[in-house]
């Protein structure tokens, strides 16, 4: 059982650009140093892995940016409340199991959404989290695939961190260009050496 040395936290509306940052940070970390030191928990992975079985869903469907995935979203959402609101912890720590973090110590949340996910990890892990805050512009984003939806875009799922502005970094990534990419990069690949954790 390995403790995370460092936990990046990625937020952001849908389409900012969350996964794509979290897939280069990933690529950066585990391309140098075979094997791995890096992983990618997506908190909302045992949420649709559970909604799938409950439902008769396709869990790889779900998984992906993909119309099914869009269409399931409302109510998938809907039934994550209910299950949150028992447990607000309870879809982190089978995410955290699921991603195998225990076996790595740099973990790359890649999809934070709420007040409570901030609070799990930096009440557990008071020393290890560097938030990330992901953006762009509603043209870029639309551009991208993103429909406002009701019931979706104003839920507490996209909404709940608006009013947090405290981030350890944050970027626009509506033009996506590579420099202020690979800038971002940069100053998280210099957070890992910070703590021990070799890369280049
Ligand atoms: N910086 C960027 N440069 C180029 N393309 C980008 C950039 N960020 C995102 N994209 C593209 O935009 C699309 C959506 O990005 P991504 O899946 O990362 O968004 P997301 O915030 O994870 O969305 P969701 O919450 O809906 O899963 C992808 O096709 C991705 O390749």
């Amino acid at each position: 059982m390995t403790q995370p040395k460092i936990i990046f936290l990625f937020s952001g509306k849908r389409k900012s650009g969350k996964d794509f940052i979290s897939e280069k940070l990933l690529s950066r970390i585990s391309s140098r140093f075979p094997p791995p030191c890096a992983t990618i928990i997506r908190l909302s992975a045992p949420l649709k892995h559970e909604y799938a079985s409950q439902h008769g869903l396709d869990y790889t469907e779900l998984l992906t940016a993909s119309q099914y995935k869009e269409q399931h979203r409302h109510d998938m959402i809907k039934w994550g409340e209910q299950v949150r609101a028992r447990d607000p912890s309870y879809f982190i720590i089978r995410a955290v199991h699921l991603a195998k973090g225990e076996s790595f110590p740099v973990w790359i949340v890649s999809d934070m959404r709420r007040r409570s996910d901030l609070q799990y990890f930096r009440t557990n892990y008071p020393n290890e989290c560097v938030t990330v805050r992901v953006s762009a512009s509603p043209d870029a984003r639309v551009n991208r695939g993103w429909k406002f939806t009701k019931g979706v875009d104003d839920a507490a799922s996209e909404c709940d961190l608006d009013d947090v502005c405290a981030w350890d970094h944050d970027i626009d990534t509506s033009h996506g260009d590579e420099a202020t990419t690979s800038a971002l990069i940069g100053q998280l690949l210099q957070r890992c050496r910070d703590v021990g954790v070799v890369v280049t």
